[in-house]
């Protein structure tokens, strides 16, 4: 299977990392020309992960991203939600014809409140059986220093999707697999929203005590919606897989690609969300936050994403939409955690 990746942040070049790692050759789409001859001539990224070192004969780097799919079979994405629809937007309406696509992306397209598939459908018509997610708790910097990780690939045919797995798996990376591509997508959507959670409590100082029950209801909160969305789909003929029945089987929501996501989110330091969040709790407007940061988390697009998408669903989900209410409605983090606490069990 040849390789291609799509993008050159944080989780980009780590996949780069676990490919070359096992030699497998990638086709590298980086945006910026600078980056690219950067990689080329000293073997690093120098934005992102620049302690990881490629051996640059197994990479074919270019900025023109529909070379880059071409010479693919099998296309990860690994651009921010944010940026989805600019990158795509130069991609040749037939490139993805006979390729799998693998979505990295912890993201709904904002504005237009859909999952990547959804998007790759309408405009690309990548038919369901050859998209594929790769989700997980795993972060860039713990994979660019090799600790241990698991990730788990989704889809819905169970024999492509665990050869593809075998592609990944290294000495620190361990893979799963499962087929709830709609549920693991959204609960990846949803830890950022609670990570952001997690990180307003911590900036008005709630303390760990408070931290764990914020935490334990959100991922009580995500299985509810994730079964509502589930059911939903299948009402609307939205199914990913080709038998519609085998997804009233509900996943099982305490593994780690929807409860060990959301853990390691709300809890780790690495996380943008959380840092954002903690702002926000500590006084910030998301303006100056986001300044502060200079940059997006992803988590802010998506609480207002859920918040629509949930109109439709009709989850209870008080904490994800009183973090859409602090962020985009100007309630008082105080006065939005006060309304929290009376919720939680
Ligand atoms: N970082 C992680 O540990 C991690 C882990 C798993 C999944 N993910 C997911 O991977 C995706 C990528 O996240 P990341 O952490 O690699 O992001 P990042 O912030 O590290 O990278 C951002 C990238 O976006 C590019 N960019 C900036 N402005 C752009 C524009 N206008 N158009 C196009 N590209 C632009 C930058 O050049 C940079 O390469 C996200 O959906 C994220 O949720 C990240």
């Amino acid at each position: 299977m040849k390789f291609g990746i799509i993008g050159a942040g944080s989780w980009a070049t780590a996949l780069v990392k676990i490919l070359t790692d096992n030699k497998i050759p990638v086709n590298w789409w980086v945006r910026k020309e600078d980056i690219a001859e950067h990689l080329a001539k000293r073997h690093h990224n120098p934005t992102h992960l620049s302690s990881v070192y490629f051996d640059t004969t197994l990479l074919n780097l270019s900025v023109d991203i529909n070379a880059t799919i071409a010479a693919s079979d099998c296309v990860v994405i690994g651009v921010p939600s944010a940026y989805l629809l600019d990158v795509l937007g130069t991609v040749h309406p037939t490139a993805f014809e006979e390729k799998k696509i693998i979505s990295a992306v912890k993201g709904i397209l904002p504005g237009i409140n859909i999952l990547l598939n959804e998007y790759l459908k309408q405009q690309f018509n990548v038919s369901s059986s050859n998209y594929f997610t790769v989700m997980g708790p795993c972060h860039a910097e713990e994979v660019a220093s090799e600790k241990l990780s698991y990730l788990t690939f989704s889809g819905n045919k169970e024999e492509e999707v665990a050869e593809i797995a075998k592609y990944f798996r290294t000495y620190y990376i361990n893979t799963a697999t499962n087929n709830d591509l709609t549920g693991v997508q959204y609960a990846a959507v949803l830890k950022n929203i609670y990570a952001l959670g997690s990180g307003i409590a911590h900036g008005l100082e709630y303390g760990d005590n408070f931290l764990s029950v914020l935490i334990s209801n959100a991922a009580d909160e995500m299985a509810g919606f994730l079964q509502k969305v589930g059911i939903r789909n299948i009402e609307v003929g939205m199914h990913d897989g080709e038998n519609p029945i085998s997804h009233k089987k509900v996943a099982n929501y305490a593994t780690s690609v929807y409860l060990g996501d959301l853990l390691v989110t709300c809890y780790s330091l690495h996380s943008r969300n959380r840092t954002f969040g903690n702002m926000i709790g500590k006084g910030y407007s998301v303006i100056s936050a986001q300044l502060e940061m200079n940059m997006v988390a992803e988590g802010y697009n998506a609480s207002k994403c859920i918040y629509y998408i949930n109109k439709e669903v009709g989850a209870e989900m008080p904490i994800a939409e009183t973090v859409y209410k602090i962020l985009w409605e100007q309630l008082p983090a105080r006065k939005g955690f006060r309304f929290i606490e009376e919720k939680l069990l």
